[in-house]
């Protein structure tokens, strides 16, 4: 009744009045109201019974420490239990493509028990090697049928390369139930009302843009939600994309394109610096490996400066506390400048912007 696709009149009255009603369908399908269930510490005070609030430690989805502080300061007993964990315990999560973003993706999740177990995740790949590697290196259920992963799962994370995100949706079109499943697209320059077109109407689709550094659980992520997409629904993408770095929440999709050029391609313009930098090591006279991590670990070192958890340099101050008069670091800077360092950076994000909207249209 809530699921099934109506194909006789009786079927699309009750579908209509059950699975499409906004309060029905909340109860039926057993979700929260959560607007109706806010306790706030002056109800429990005003409650007869003795009231005890109890936390898991590692909840993805409640901030504990604020909201524990929060009832302390009320008055409210509370007790945080070390080791609990509050995690998607039951989401079943699709990968549609099961290339390098999506296998560092499962490979978190699992590490980082935001599931808690494999079975909860499935992987399709038109490609048997991938399949296999899949399979066998992280254990996972793999398919060649797109659409046997959509119906064993409650949230699609499509992870294809720009050009096969057509034709994988017009596959998955059928299966796909806009109420039930959730689609999340980490497809370079394909915008949500695209998304939303090739799929049936009012379906719900978060775009995100990682980096390949959630291979070491470093990604920053951002998202823009589709018309459809429910509060819980970007709750659930914060969680996800979290596990595997950080989530720097939503942005007008109008911007992410310039995320996509900026963070989403920057790890390959920092390991052209890299690799320049290391070659002027050598040219220098170091030898390449030794070269090579001075220049990795020296941009390692840059990068925690410059997040500094207490007291962050901005870019101009660590520059100038690294540059003493007349000493070598200058000598180097003019170089840089003469060289149209910062202009090159800045039009090498605003080409790869442009290019993600090539590929959008
Ligand atoms: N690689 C990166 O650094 C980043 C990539 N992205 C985006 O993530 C997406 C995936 O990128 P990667 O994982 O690097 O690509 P990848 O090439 O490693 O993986 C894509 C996988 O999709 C499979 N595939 C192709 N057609 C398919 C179909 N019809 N059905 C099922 N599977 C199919 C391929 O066999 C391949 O294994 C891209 O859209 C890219 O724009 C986003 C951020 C960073
Ligand atoms: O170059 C690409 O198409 C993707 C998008 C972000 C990183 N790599």
């Amino acid at each position: 009744m809530l699921y099934r696709q109506p194909s006789s009149p009786n079927q699309l009255l009750l579908h209509t009045s059950c699975a499409e009603d906004l309060y029905s369908i909340y109860h039926l399908q057993r979700h929260l109201c959560w607007y109706e269930s806010i306790l706030w510490p002056e109800d429990m005070k005003q409650s007869h019974g003795r009231i005890h609030v109890f936390f898991s430690e590692d909840d993805d989805i409640v901030p504990t420490s604020f909201i524990n502080d929060y009832l302390e300061k009320s008055n409210i007993d509370t007790t945080v239990l070390s080791d609990f964990k509050h995690v998607l315990s039951n989401l079943k999560i699709g990968l549609l493509g099961a290339g390098r973003m999506s296998q560092a993706l499962a490979r978190s999740l699992i590490e980082r028990n935001v599931v808690s177990s494999k079975d909860q995740i499935m992987a399709s790949d038109v490609d048997e090697n991938q399949r296999n590697i899949v399979a066998s290196q992280l254990g996972i259920v793999t398919t060649a049928d797109n659409r046997e992963v959509v119906k064993e799962s409650d949230l699609l994370i499509l992870a294809v390369k720009p050009k096969d995100v057509e034709s994988v949706l017009k596959t998955i079109r059928e299966p796909l139930l806009p109420h039930y499943h959730l689609l999340v697209s980490i497809a370079a320059g394909i915008r949500t009302t695209t998304i939303e077109q090739l799929l049936k109407p009012n379906s719900r689709v978060i775009r995100v843009m990682p980096n390949v550094a959630c291979l070491v659980n470093a990604s920053c992520s951002v998202y823009s939600s589709g018309k459809f997409a429910t509060t819980d629904d970007r709750s659930v993408v914060n969680t996800i994309f979290s596990s595997i770095g950080s989530c720097e929440g939503e942005i007008d999709e109008n911007l992410l394109n310039a995320v996509t050029a900026l963070s989403g391609s920057g790890p390959a313009y920092f390991s052209v610096l890299v690799e320049a930098l290391a070659d002027g090591g050598v040219k220098s006279g170091l030898s390449r490996s030794m070269a090579l991590t001075l220049a990795i670990k020296t941009m390692l070192g840059t990068a925690q400066l410059l997040l500094g958890k207490e007291q962050p340099f901005h870019p101009s101050q660590l520059k100038d506390a690294v540059a003493s008069p007349g000493g070598t670091t200058i000598y180097g800077l003019e170089m840089m400048e003469k060289a149209g360092i910062r202009a090159a950076l800045m039009e090498t994000v605003t080409a790869a912007t442009n290019r993600a909207a090539q590929l959008e249209s």
